[in-house]
């Protein structure tokens, strides 16, 4: 996969060559470009933003850099193009899975009220346009996002995690939370570690992590419940 970034910060992407997602891209599990939108400005103030039309606070990412950014990091290799907006369709973990099959994504970072909207529209007849948000609330802008984005999609790809169970084990996979999850010592602070876990009865620890998981989703986050497939639930867990 190649990802590519353009951000009026690329510093701010940094972190995506820390830890394990720079081991992933020293290893050619993945490509990584950042490019700094101020390259395609040809004024000495180099500009790539201007008042809103119609008034209003702050101001607008220009079309024209954007657009000359844009074209120039897609090329003409097809890629899917995302926007992090907080106008945007949520990101999941399906949106994650979903992408970690794509060849290419390019991010492009807003910053200010956003990009002027024709930048979005221009290049849906080019290919695949998201624009999406990750979460409820405001960012300053997209690059926090874009690094949010990137982990959660890098990290699916293969040969990226130690554990590839890791990944098909995540929250969410099975769409619910994970439960809680112990280590050594086994008194900890007068806090023991559940006897089943350390029971040697594998079918056992099944059922208390799913009752865990479910006891979590179902006090955490009910809409996720409501949003399992029906035969999402077997028998022993709708007695839960
Ligand atoms: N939650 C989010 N907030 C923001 C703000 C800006 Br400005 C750009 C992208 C995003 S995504």
């Amino acid at each position: 996969m190649r990802i590519d970034v353009v951000t009026i910060f690329p510093g701010y992407l940094a972190p995506l060559r820390e830890a394990l997602l720079g081991r992933a891209i020293e290893a050619g599990l993945v490509e990584l470009g950042v490019h700094d939108l101020r390259d395609w400005t040809h004024d000495v103030h180099q500009a790539v933003d201007d008042s809103p039309y119609g008034g209003g606070p702050g101001m607008v990412m220009r079309p024209q850099v954007w657009g000359e950014a844009l074209d120039a990091v897609l090329g003409e290799e097809p890629a899917r193009l995302v926007v992090p907006t907080p106008a945007g369709r949520p990101f999941t973990q399906a949106t994650a899975q979903a992408w970690a099959a794509e060849e290419r994504l390019v991010f492009a970072c807003g910053r200010y009220e956003g990009i002027d909207q024709r930048v979005v529209d221009a290049y849906a007849d080019r290919g695949p346009v998201d624009e999406v948000s990750i979460g409820d609330y405001v960012l300053v802008g997209g690059e926090v996002a874009v690094l949010v984005m990137v982990e959660a999609v890098v990290r699916l790809l293969p040969g990226v995690l130690g554990n590839p169970v890791s990944a098909q084990e995540d929250s969410f996979s099975d769409g619910l939370l994970e439960g809680p999850a112990y280590t050594r010592p086994v008194s900890w602070r007068g806090l023991d570690v559940p006897d089943v876990l350390r029971s040697g009865n594998h079918a056992a620890i099944a059922r208390w992590r799913r009752d865990r998981a479910l006891e979590r989703t179902a006090a955490r986050r009910p809409d996720l419940l409501d949003a399992l497939p029906p035969d999402a639930l077997d028998r022993a867990d709708r007695a839960f």
